[in-house]
């Protein structure tokens, strides 16, 4: 539907209340924990891992967390209850039997993190995130700098062949070779997920190559935060909704 300006009014509505075998990819930061000043910042919820291990229960392991963290940083904020994840954008998988693909990361990486962290030094605020696949240059603490924080990123990127990854008040250079999409169709492509239909919950641009993902599939999207043009189907205010959708799924399916 176009505005009176030509922009796209989306009016995204709330995703359904009941789902019949959905297989659920949950993005972590701004779907399953609010934002915090820091990567180190967000500490583990005892709500959200209960959902998830109730989930995990009743869906018979056809939940996994699909994010931009590490692995291991997955485990620490989910308390260890997510099985099936993938990490880095893709760049990690760990299968549901507990078998791990992980690509080789990209030496260029280490040049990235050199030169996020000169930048880092006398910028007060800003925070470099070491992930080996992915260097990450956070600006959440200090926004005035987003702007040379992306010019350098782009040079980067330009001179290594590393991907871009814009995120929420940060910007990755990552490996190249795959995206959270791909980490989905292969998911999909194993049991126990090829026994449902594929459901991405997601927030950050990187997602929206899960929602597309889910949508090819025969499954959908949905968008966590502002409206924007999206190719989520559905959406859900914050992670409160989040986490309140969650629990009526894992209820209805008791
Ligand atoms: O794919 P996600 O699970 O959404 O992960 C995306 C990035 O999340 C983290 O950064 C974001 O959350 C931080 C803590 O709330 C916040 O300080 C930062 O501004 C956000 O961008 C994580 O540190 C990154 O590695 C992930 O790629």
């Amino acid at each position: 539907m176009q505005t009176a300006s030509g922009a796209t009014a989306l009016r995204l509505p709330r995703p359904p209340a009941r789902l019949d075998r959905p297989s659920l990819f949950l993005d972590l930061d701004g779907v399953l924990a609010p934002f915090a000043p820091s990567p180190d910042a967000v500490e583990p919820d005892p709500r959200r891992t209960k959902v998830l291990r109730r989930l995990i229960r009743r869906l018979e392991g056809r939940v996994a967390v699909v994010s931009g963290r590490t692995l291991s940083e997955i485990d620490r904020i989910s308390d260890g209850a997510a099985m099936a994840a993938s990490g880095v954008h893709g760049l990690q998988r760990r299968r549901g039997d507990g078998g791990r693909l992980d690509r080789k990361p990209d030496p260029a990486v280490r040049r990235a993190m050199r030169a996020f962290s000169d930048f880092a030094r006398t910028r007060p605020g800003v925070i470099v995130e070491d992930k080996h696949l992915s260097a990450g240059l956070h600006f959440r603490q200090a926004p005035q700098v987003s702007a040379e924080a992306l010019a350098l990123a782009e040079a980067l990127q330009r001179e290594t062949g590393l991907d871009l990854q814009p995120g929420v008040m940060v910007l990755e250079l990552k490996t190249p070779g795959t995206d959270k999409g791909a980490a989905i169709v292969e998911f999909m492509a194993e049991t126990p997920f090829s026994e449902g239909t594929p459901v991405m919950v997601g927030d950050d641009l990187t997602d929206e190559h899960g929602f597309e993902a889910a949508e090819r599939l025969g499954g959908f999207g949905v968008l966590v935060g502002p409206e924007r043009p999206t190719a989520a189907r559905y959406r859900l205010t914050d992670v409160a909704e989040v986490l309140d959708w969650l629990e009526g799924l894992a209820e209805d399916m008791a």
